[in-house]
């Protein structure tokens, strides 16, 4: 026992060493300590550059891709691809994990306190605001979102870290003992690592969505390797040199910067006992064929939102809708694509004030902003064919944004809800278009009316994206009705439901 607090605090020691002195130097300092940018001011005359992270070392590649600004066109960062002829290096380092992982109940328990220790540090230079902001800038530049959507992931992210600082670590290897039949016979259950894992992540949130994988991973005694979009990799590239600098051992992760494809084939070569994949269904239906089952998957949403008989509170229901649609410019797994709405909402002015928030919206302060998965002509041309379906309607949107230089290779639509009947959305020849996930600030419209909740039951039933939902009702008997009837990774109910905006202690599990 005494070992493991000698080791502990010897441990502790060296990074608080480093810390305490970039405390005293911060006040003079311009740049932080781990970065290795300014977040503000890369351009195309002075590009922000990605490494690859592989057995402990920063490395760079034969082939450097050049990624435009979202927002104006310029090369502004340079990425170090890995080709599919220099994946080796990487498929050697995952080897070297063994099965039984780098730590285990059994095998250096000391790591269990070593990543507690990691967090705290981690989760306290994420709370400074010149770090928190240097992040928030950094997700701005790569998937502009406003600056309170990219501090928001920030803060989530500083938040789970804060969960498992001190000996929340070691408790979440807790195990169990059952009493066995006769004297000295026990069972003990045991949390046990993968070993050798892969995590793959989108580009949407580039630093949540990665980091809370990454450090769940490397808490159980997973050894990862990290593959994060390319389109915003620099975010968690920096995000790895802060976790080093609070004391991640530099060989526990490998990070790489590759397309599909390349991914693809390192997985099929490296193949880690478990994979993480987060992106779209088409991708995660691949893989589990590929990886024969050896991958767990948080793939599409389609998220419905049902407003119930009882109407009330008109402003913020229409304010949560306009959120749930469009921050992010509708960029979230989990954004509003289609809102069932009770006929008694519809002689409200609930349609109205989404227009007018949605008419708020605006590229300079990014609260609507490039699309990156689906062009200007694909989002025109997706609700162009809705609009030919019977008794459709736009009800707002439905054009670019003026006066914007996004390359032609984002997407830059307005706000856009488009109307259609729910008679219509059923019939088979629709479903498929209706229910289809646009990954932009777009969503769908419909009502139904009181003896219509069925159909509506039925429209959900057949959809198989399910990720998040709300049920906006104070009815008890409506809210079970619809909850009991329907399936969700996560379901908000009650009047202040939406479909977004879940804080890290939500599950995202389909
Ligand atoms: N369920 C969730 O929690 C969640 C969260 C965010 C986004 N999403 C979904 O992600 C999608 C948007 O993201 P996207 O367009 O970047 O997804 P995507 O599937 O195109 O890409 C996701 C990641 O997979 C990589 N990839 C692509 N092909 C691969 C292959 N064959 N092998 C290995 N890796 C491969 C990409 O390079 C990227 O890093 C949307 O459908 C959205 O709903 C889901």
């Amino acid at each position: 026992m005494y070992r493991v607090v000698a080791s502990r605090a010897f441990r502790a020691g060296a990074p608080q060493k480093a810390f305490g002195c970039w405390f005293n130097l911060s006040r003079s300092a311009h740049t932080l300590p781990f970065a290795t940018l300014e977040a503000d001011e890369i351009s195309g005359s002075k590009p922000g550059e990605v490494y690859n992270l592989v057995q402990g070392k920063w490395t760079g590649s034969s082939n450097w891709s050049t990624l435009l600004d979202p927002l104006n066109g310029e090369q502004f960062i340079r990425i170090a691809e890995v080709g599919e002829k220099e994946i080796q290096p990487y498929v050697e380092s995952l080897s070297k994990c063994p099965k039984h992982g780098l730590h285990n109940p059994f095998k250096s328990p000391e790591r269990y306190l070593l990543y507690g220790d990691i967090s705290t540090k981690a989760a306290h230079m994420l709370s400074l605001p010149k770090v928190s902001n240097f992040f928030t800038r950094l997700i701005q530049r790569v998937s502009p979102k406003s600056y309170q959507q990219a501090l928001s992931e920030v803060q989530v992210t500083q938040k789970f870290l804060e969960n498992f600082c001190g000996d929340q670590v070691r408790f979440l290897a807790r195990s169990f003992a059952v009493p066995g039949n006769h004297l000295g016979q026990q069972s003990h259950g045991y949390r046990w690592p993968y070993g050798p894992v892969a995590i793959i992540t989108p580009f949407n949130f580039p630093l949540e969505i990665p980091l809370l994988q990454l450090m769940g991973a490397l808490y159980m005694g997973n050894k990862p390797i990290l593959k994060v979009d390319s389109k915003v990799s620099i975010v968690m590239e920096q995000m790895i040199r802060l976790l080093h600098y609070c004391g991640l051992p530099v060989e526990d992760v490998d990070f790489i910067n590759s397309d599909g494809k390349t991914m693809n084939k390192l997985l099929m070569e490296a193949n880690p006992r478990m994979t993480l994949f987060t992106g779209s269904s088409r991708v995660a239906e691949k893989l589990a064929v590929d990886l024969k089952g050896r991958v767990k998957l948080e793939d599409a949403g389609f998220d419905w939102k049902i407003l119930g008989p009882d109407v009330n509170e008109v402003d913020y229901v229409s304010w949560v809708c306009d959120q749930d649609a469009y921050a992010c410019s509708g960029q979230k797994c989990s954004a509003q694509s289609v809102l069932f709405m009770h006929e008694n909402w519809s002689s409200t002015s609930l349609l109205s004030k989404m227009k007018d928030l949605a008419d708020r919206r605006k590229l300079e302060d990014l609260t609507v902003g490039p699309v990156l998965t689906f062009t200007t002509e694909a989002m025109l041309e997706h609700m162009n064919k809705l609009l030919k379906v019977p008794g459709s309607k736009l009800l707002f949107g439905g054009e670019e944004l003026k006066n914007h230089s996004i390359p032609s290779i984002y997407g830059a639509l307005k706000p856009t809800a488009v109307f259609v009947p729910l008679e219509e959305i059923l019939k088979d020849g629709n479903y498929e278009l209706v229910t289809r996930e646009i990954f932009g600030p777009f969503q769908i419209v419909t009502e139904y009316k009181q003896d219509q909740l069925p159909l509506v039951l039925n429209a959900l039933e057949r959809m198989h994206a399910h990720l998040t939902a709300a049920v906006v009702s104070n009815d008890p008997l409506f809210l079970q009705e619809v909850i009991g009837n329907t399936v969700n990774g996560t379901t908000y109910a009650g009047l202040r439901a939406r479909t977004t905006g879940a804080p890290q202690n939500h599950w995202w599990v389909k």
